[in-house]
């Protein structure tokens, strides 16, 4: 598969600040790359280097030439912060976009898309916050890109919404469209990403696909029970356990395990007033490796544990 992005040691700096530091990184055609990092980490940076919207150093390759030479038609680019002419409705404000561009979208298509129907006809400065953000997203589509730059695409929209856009994000790679997201919402690229790279102090610190970069960094699946048990008795019965106020953490416990576990539970006679199982995510790979944790130590509230998570009442 030809690849639609690379960067070879790409690096920008804003004076004596080196933003991004010698990044390479290669997303080939029509799948789905997922640009993490804390704030200030490079990110955008980074995007304006590869979409050739800011000077760079290094190599970058954009549909297999320099960015600043492609034609503009065969991107599509989504800041975190977009401001389009806010007296235009949603009809006019795509309509406009797309006569930008020689054989463009049907703007009427692309308003259906993104969900956007009972809106058209609404102006831009009278959409709610998560409406703004499907009409932004619908402006980059109009000219049918085949490379899409999405920078936190879903921020401000509701549950459904990010769940439409999800499956038109999918539905974009599955017809050939490459698209870049950049996002801090990890279950976001946990799902949509096909390769992920995680970027801190402007150098890519891990990358590889969501399941991989798990696998690797995010951590055992454990069972948390709420009890005011001794660890002692677990650990007699071969468990590995991490205790706290209140809790005891099972590590390394599977689905399969489950069953076992609560049986030694019962076995060792322990009252327990519920359990929670987690299985790690993006997201644990995220704290791992940017170097914070809220569960590594086993102090977690079961309610503050990641998107898996599943409490069970006794
Ligand atoms: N135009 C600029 N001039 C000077 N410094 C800048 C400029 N743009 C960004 N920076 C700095 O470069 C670093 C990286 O910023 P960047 O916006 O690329 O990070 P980011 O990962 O996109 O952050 P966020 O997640 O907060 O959007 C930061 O220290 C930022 O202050």
């Amino acid at each position: 598969m030809d690849a639609a992005v690379v960067a070879d040691d790409v690096t920008k700096r804003y004076g004596d600040l080196i933003a991004v530091d010698g990044v390479s990184l290669s997303v080939p055609a029509g799948t789905v790359f997922g640009l993490i990092g804390p704030n200030g980490a490079g990110k955008t940076s980074l995007v304006r280097a590869l979409t050739g919207t800011t000077e760079y150093d290094g190599e970058v390759s954009l549909l297999g030439t320099p960015p600043e030479s492609v034609e503009r038609s065969r991107i599509g680019l989504l800041p975190q912060s977009f401001s389009p002419p806010e007296r235009l409705t949603v009809r006019e404000l795509l309509g406009y976009y797309a006569d930008l561009y020689d054989g463009a979208r049907d703007p009427e298509a692309v308003i259906s898309e993104v969900g956007l129907d009972n809106a058209a006809d609404t102006w831009y400065e009278e959409l709610s916050g998560g409406q703004q953000r499907r009409a932004c997203v619908g402006i980059t589509l109009v000219n049918d890109p085949d490379v899409l730059f999405l920078d936190e695409p879903t921020t401000g929209i509701d549950p459904v919404g990010r769940r439409d856009l999800w499956m038109l994000i999918e539905d974009l790679a599955a017809a050939g469209v490459t698209v870049f997201l950049t996002s801090h919402s990890m279950d976001e690229v946990e799902r949509l990403a096909d390769e992920v790279a995680l970027l801190a102090d402007g150098e890519v610190v891990a990358t590889g696909t969501p399941g991989a970069l798990i696998a690797k960094h995010g951590g055992d699946s454990r069972l948390v029970v709420r009890t005011e048990a001794s660890a002692k008795l677990l650990t007699d019965a071969g468990f590995e356990v991490d205790a706290s106020a209140g809790r005891l953490t099972l590590h390394d416990i599977d689905a399969a395990d489950i069953d076992d576990a609560v049986d030694a539970l019962a076995a060792a006679g322990i009252a327990y007033e519920s359990f929670t199982w987690t299985e790690p995510t993006l997201e644990d790979v995220y704290l791992e490796l940017t170097g914070e944790s809220f569960r590594g130590a086993g102090t977690a509230a079961p309610s503050e544990a990641p998107a898996e998570a599943s409490e069970v009442e006794r």
